[in-house]
């Protein structure tokens, strides 16, 4: 994999390009000051001061009576029992402020690849939704598969020159409440040709579904050639597309062919295998029957929950974090 086809499939890559035929989106560049917010993992976790009163996490330090909480006792003598002072973006938090507010008040938030998935259960509806600025960084800040985005996007590419993009973005993506899971799918194109289709949310059966399964496939192949096929510029590329009541198609996010995508029903080797031609017919699965659900396939769950052998990158991860652990603990008992 090259890293020109990563790139491609950032969202402030593509999605002004596919933006008629995907769910509406507000792209802001991010500073670099809170990018290294996010990344650093060296004092407690701190929420930004907010310049908002309606916020859903109003900042104590707004309360005069306990910014004392932040000073240092006069005379202490150690810098180091300094307490670190809230980080603020004003600029960016009103920017942010007004694109929720045009998208209707609520969104869902992910970097130039991730969502942050795996922090949705930190957040007071147990989902990914915002409508705040400090609830979104309340997300981004817990999430550990952004790691992936921040640290680890070009891992699997043959000329990797960098560990991350230059610049970051956060997409703010209209907020919709009731995408209905069966009808979420993962499209599969080698060699420009679409070669198959997989139910995303692979730990289910949809008896409903399953009846639907020729008319979708339909719908699915004609937006690809109407829409995607020689628009999107990599030869090989999955995209992951939402099919409404009204049988309209909209494209949710596109992601690499191999290495950090999930194939979900397929495998990699199979995938990898099929050699297609144009009008080869495309294969398309769904889970069949609640028997046949492999087990501890989700989607919405980390790659590193599924992928932490060697090589798969999160190893490294996994080991520095044992690390940093058991050297807190040997502090902490050195301490004691
Ligand atoms: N605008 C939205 N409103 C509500 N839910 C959404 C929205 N966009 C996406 N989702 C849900 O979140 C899931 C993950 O979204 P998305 O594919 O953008 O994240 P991701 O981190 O890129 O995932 P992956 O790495 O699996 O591709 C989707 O499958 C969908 O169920």
């Amino acid at each position: 994999m090259k890293e020109e086809e990563v790139n491609r499939c950032q969202i402030q890559e593509w999605y002004p390009k596919f933006k008629s035929v995907s769910i509406k989106t507000r792209i802001h560049e991010l500073p670099e000051y809170f990018v290294q917010y996010l990344l650093d993992d060296s004092g407690p976790f701190l929420l930004p001061v907010s310049i908002s009163n309606d916020d859903a996490f109003p900042n104590r330090i707004h309360n005069p009576e306990e910014e004392d909480d932040y000073q240092v006792s006069e005379g202490s003598g150690d810098e180091s029992e300094q307490p670190s002072l809230p980080p603020s973006f004003p600029e960016l938090e009103l920017e942010i402020k007004e694109s929720i507010e045009s998208l209707g008040g609520s969104v869902f938030p992910k970097l130039n690849w991730s969502a942050p998935k795996d922090s949705a259960w930190i957040s007071t509806t147990g989902s990914l939704r915002c409508s705040s600025f400090s609830e979104i960084a309340l997300l981004l800040r817990s999430s550990d598969s952004l790691v992936h985005d921040l640290c680890h996007a070009y891992d699997s590419c043959s000329d990797k020159t960098s560990s991350r993009p230059r610049s970051f973005f956060l997409a703010l993506r209209k907020w919709y409440q009731s995408l209905k899971p069966e009808m979420e799918f993962r499209c599969f194109v080698q060699n420009q040709n679409l070669v198959g289709i997989s139910q995303r949310e692979v730990t289910t059966c949809y008896p409903a579904l399953i009846e639907k399964k020729d008319s979708l496939q339909a719908l699915i192949e004609d937006f690809f050639l109407d829409n995607l096929m020689s628009r999107f510029e990599s030869e090989n590329y999955t995209f992951d597309v939402y099919v409404t009541k009204d049988d309209r198609v909209k494209v949710v996010d596109f992601n690499p062919w191999g290495a950090f995508t999930l194939p979900l029903m397929f495998t990699w080797e199979e995938l990898d295998q099929t050699h297609s031609e144009q009008g080869d017919g495309v294969n398309f699965r769904v889970v069949e029957s609640q028997l046949s659900v492999r087990p501890g396939l989700k989607t919405a769950v980390p790659f590193d929950y599924l992928d932490t052998g060697t090589g798969s990158g999160w190893d490294q991860v996994i080991r520095n974090a044992n690390e940093d652990l058991q050297q807190q603990t040997r502090n902490a008992q050195a301490g004691a």
